[in-house]
């Protein structure tokens, strides 16, 4: 089976995670809802364009109406979707409890690091079922170059407009502890979570970011801190609905930080997919070529084929 929607070529995938399901302030083209090897993704993406002409692909990570809990979520299908769509980088946002202090919620951060604390029960490579071994390289599990990227672009969207307005603050090379949930942790595990130097905690990130990297895809994570997880002496535990509060009152600066961003992430990877150019976000192309075990004739034809669908670059030619 071979990636069918290339002809969309939308270069940029967005996916929204808690209190983020649609993107309103774009203007919506048409929804695809492309079935892949590994099923459908969590709802139908929506390809949707800015004034510019710059089309990006939006996906609900929960399903539009939040239906959806981070174990469930159906990650393979959701990466393979993007890709077939011709995307090269993902946007993936996500509310995140805070292990620190200053990392106040309404603060904004691009991680570099994550700890895995899920429990297995997640499908975590395209390779998982199949005859065919790989090991991604995960020492680095966002797009460092892409991070760097967005540090300046993100900071000055968020500069505040008025001089009442409080500012809003951008935290960078912090480390993600990812858990199973449903639910949230207990207070020793958020005090562990601080001994180990964890920054920040969600539920979503893995197995997204694994799947995005084997998949070649350039992919960051902009978390948003909601809570304080329930690591403070005296504070309170956090829920679901204080979550959705604090998300409530910031999706519009999400939306702001992305409509500060998409026109000149289309241009730069629009340059970098040029013949010849130099591939600085699109670092992830061509990393499956040294993590790909060799071939060998007891690897099962369908499952190349099936493989062909995320990675034809490797597959594509059986
Ligand atoms: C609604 S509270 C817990 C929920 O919020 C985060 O979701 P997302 O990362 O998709 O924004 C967290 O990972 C949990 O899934
Ligand atoms: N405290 C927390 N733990 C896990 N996931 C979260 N998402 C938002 N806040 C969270």
């Amino acid at each position: 089976m071979s990636s069918q929607s290339q002809s969309e070529n939308v270069l940029i995938g967005v996916i929204g995670g808690s209190g983020l399901y649609h993107l309103d302030h774009l203007t919506v083209l048409h929804t695809v809802n492309p079935l892949t090897p590994w099923g459908y993704p969590s709802s139908p993406i929506t390809v949707a364009s800015l004034p510019s002409g710059t089309r990006i692909a939006f996906l609900a990570r929960h399903g539009i109406g939040h239906t959806i809990s981070p174990s469930a979520v159906p990650n393979p299908a959701n990466i393979a979707a993007l890709k077939s769509l011709g995307v090269k980088a993902i946007i993936a946002f996500s509310a995140v409890g805070s292990l620190r202090e200053e990392i106040s919620p309404g603060s904004f951060v691009l991680p570099t690091q994550v700890i895995d604390r899920t429990k297995g029960i997640r499908q975590s490579s395209f390779f998982d079922g199949t005859t065919i071994v790989a090991h991604a390289m995960f020492g680095d599990p966002f797009s460092s170059k892409l991070i760097e990227w967005l540090v300046p672009r993100i900071e000055k969207a968020l500069e505040p407009s008025s001089p009442d307005e409080p500012p809003k603050k951008l935290f960078t090379d912090k480390t993600a502890v990812c858990m199973e949930g449903p639910q949230f942790s207990t207070r020793a595990e958020s005090l562990l979570y601080r001994q180990w130097g964890a920054d920040i905690i969600n539920m979503s990130v893995l197995p997204e970011s694994k799947l995005a990297r084997e998949a070649e895809l350039s992919y960051a994570i902009v978390a948003m801190a909601t809570d304080y997880d329930c690591w403070r002496p005296h504070g309170e535990s956090v829920t679901a609905h204080s979550v959705l509060d604090v998300l409530h009152n910031n999706s519009a600066t999400a939306k702001n930080v992305l409509s500060a961003i998409l026109d000149d992430l289309q241009e730069t990877l629009q340059k970098e997919g040029e013949e010849g150019a130099e591939a600085i976000l699109l670092q992830e192309k061509g990393g499956m070529k040294f993590s790909i075990m060799p071939r060998s004739a007891k690897q099962d034809p369908n499952d190349r084929k099936k493989l062909a669908y995320v990675l034809p670059e490797y597959f594509g030619d059986d």
